[in-house]
């Protein structure tokens, strides 16, 4: 039956490519069968996936596009929310057709669009699919229903497509909307009005992007349905047009780029002027009546809310804390010297340092001695949360901004920050899309939240850390070296526990915190002192808490410290191996708990998932 199906498929494009009048099919979709025959030399009973890209190729081409691609989410969750019990999922794409953003529907529509790779990273280029909504929006620039077996591949033809394609601001082809249902028992006529959803949902994101593009400028929205826009500065020269107003008054580049004045194209009377973000009536050039318009006045960043409590002038021994935490280590006094050095200034601060080695609580020392000391210390860790949370957590959403969004939304961590001081812990593992992001932040000193029409300005002192080579992954491109240079204005090496010079010293203290009232038997010392101790501080804190709770007569000895077996014989895949062992036995002690295996490894829980993850261990196992 299938066979057949496919046969008969076959025929009908063979014969609509061979003779585009007169067949049973629109046109446009004959037209498309023949480039896909004849251009493209494609086979219309060919099965398979489509091509998908690698996670680095889609940040790759993702990166970019990443102004558009921020507008466009709150719209994309909203469509998604609207359709997400009707078997549609929704997508935008790159100009190539590779899918950058999909959205799945509920229930079992999801597993379809999974199973046939409809999803992130997937490309529908009509030179490889054939003709298809994605694919043939894009080739022609012109939105499109494919609805069934008007799909050129016989594989495609129990889904429907609806797509629009996206513009710039300057009227270039920057994407396409596409939603796609799995409903093949819904006739063409039932997908019409996917199509105008889409159309309408594109024409908002392209207006959100050209009012962000040009929120210095002026803008006008013209008056008819074809959402023109026309951004002019003060002195009326128009600076920049979309593409519905480039095609209606024939306006180039060049012609923006002279900056011709608004006038020749459109007539404003002082008081319409001055109605800024209301409803104007407008004239032609000629001075004819046109109909209504809107002009909206030029957005200037929200200055930071002045803080409520003046600086605190810090008194004399202002470093008193960082000069405790480096103790007699030539390696911290000397970075502690340098941070003395540039006193307030709000210079970025790189700490590195491995898990455990005090990067956080160097940090809240740094804050505490700065003149920032009486505002907001505000921390992320980005190795802790999906990408997806970080961006919402950091940079904060507008009311409804998406699914699962609060009502009244969310400032996001650097609005919180702003007056203060920002610690990003583990910031190599901050993903590029969010690196770009936050390297914005830092140049413009503003932010925008997702799907916020306007910048909040932000004053933040940035403190950020990592244990990873960050200059190595800037230079192997897996961090970006631009947003390196801006966070290392100053960078701090914290040595690990078994480097310091003053480890007796730093082992006496944390003892006398940890388990006050008892002595370390001589053996015991030789044994944390010979120990290399990879989970620093906060392994050696665990160690002392637990052999004070189990000294007996107040000491404690050999038989107290429960140190693990830890090769220092540097051979990686050993030390891999032995890591590997060491959590699998601390999962399964703690019942796969995650927090309470990280105690008892002296790690962090953030530290220990990303070991878990780098590791491929499964966390059921
Ligand atoms: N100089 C120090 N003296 C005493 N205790 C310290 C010192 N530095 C860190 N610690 C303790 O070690 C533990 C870990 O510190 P912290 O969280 O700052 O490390 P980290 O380098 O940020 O770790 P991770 O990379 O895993 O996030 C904390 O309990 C902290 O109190």
């Amino acid at each position: 039956m299938a066979n057949l199906s496919a046969s008969n498929h076959v025929a009908r494009v063979l014969s609509a490519a061979n003779q585009v009048a007169g067949v049973d099919t629109e046109t446009r979709i004959a037209a498309s069968w023949r480039r896909c025959l004849v251009n493209h030399n494609l086979d219309p009973a060919r099965r398979g996936p489509p091509q998908t890209l690698t996670e680095a190729e889609i940040r790759h081409i993702a990166e970019p596009m990443e102004d558009l691609i921020q507008v466009a989410i709150p719209e994309l969750e909203d469509l998604a929310r609207v359709l997400h019990d009707s078997g549609y999922c929704v997508n935008l794409a790159d100009p190539n057709a590779t899918m950058l953003v999909s959205r799945l529907p509920g229930g079992d529509y999801a597993r379809m669009f999974l199973e046939w790779k409809i999803y992130t990273g997937s490309n529908f280029a009509e030179t490889f699919e054939g003709t298809n909504g994605l694919g043939t929006a894009l080739a022609e620039q012109r939105p499109i229903l494919v609805h069934g077996d008007e799909h050129f591949r016989e594989q495609w033809h129990m889904f429907t497509c609806a797509v629009s394609p996206l513009f710039d601001h300057a009227g270039r082809l920057a994407g396409a909307v596409n939603i796609t249902s799995c409903r093949s028992d819904l006739g063409r006529s039932a997908h019409e009005l996917a199509l105008a959803v889409t159309t309408e949902a594109t024409r908002r994101i392209e207006q959100s992007f050209f009012r962000r593009r040009y929120r210095a400028s002026w803008i006008a929205m013209l008056p008819g349905d074809g959402h023109g826009m026309l951004a002019y500065d003060d002195d009326r020269r128009v600076v920049g047009a979309c593409r519905t107003a480039r095609a209606a008054f024939g306006l180039t580049d060049a012609m923006i780029e002279d900056g011709i004045d608004l006038s020749h194209l459109v007539q404003l009377d002082d008081r319409a002027a001055r109605a800024a973000d209301e409803q104007v009536a407008l004239r032609r050039a000629d001075g004819t009546p046109w109909g209504r318009g809107r002009l909206a006045p030029p957005v200037r960043a929200r200055s930071p809310r002045p803080p409520s409590t003046p600086p605190r002038e810090k008194p004399a021994g202002q470093f008193s804390g960082l000069h405790r935490l480096a103790g007699r280590d030539p390696v911290l006094i000397k970075g502690v010297k340098r941070l003395m050095t540039v006193g307030n200034l709000d210079l970025p601060i790189l700490l590195h340092g491995e898990t455990g080695a005090g990067k956080d609580v160097f940090a809240r020392a740094i804050h505490a001695a700065s003149n920032r000391a009486g505002r907001n210390y505000v921390a992320l860790n980005c190795a802790a949360m999906p990408e997806s949370l970080i961006d919402a957590e950091l940079f904060g959403y507008e009311a409804g901004a998406f699914t699962g969004a609060r009502r009244e939304g969310s400032k996001g961590l650097i609005v919180q920050a702003s007056g203060g001081t920002l610690f990003l812990d583990e910031i190599g593992d901050m993903p590029l899309s969010l690196q770009t992001r936050l390297l914005r932040v830092l140049e413009n000193r503003e932010v925008w939240p997702l799907g916020a029409l306007k910048p909040v300005a932000v004053d933040i002192r940035l403190i950020s850390a990592t244990h990873r080579d960050l200059a190595r992954m800037a230079e192997d491109g897996s961090f970006r070296s631009d947003l390196y240079y801006r966070l290392r204005g100053m960078e701090i090496r914290l040595p690990a526990l078994r480097e310091r010079a003053d480890r007796k010293d730093v082992i006496a203290q944390i003892a006398d915190e940890e388990a006050p009232h008892c002595r370390i038997a001589a053996d015991a010392w030789a044994q944390l002192m010979a120990y290399p101790f990879p989970g620093n501080m906060r392994q050696l804190r665990h160690v002392l808490r637990l052999a004070g709770a189990t000294a007996e007569h107040g000491l404690i000895t050999e038989a107290d410290l429960d140190l693990p077996p830890f090769s220092a014989r540097g051979a990686e895949a050993d030390h891999t191996a032995g890591e590997r062992t060491a959590i699998v036995d601390a999962l399964r002690a703690n019942d796969g708990r995650v927090t309470d295996a990280a105690t008892a490894l002296g790690l962090s829980r953030a530290t220990l998932y990303r070991k878990i993850k780098a590791l491929g261990i499964a966390l059921d196992s």
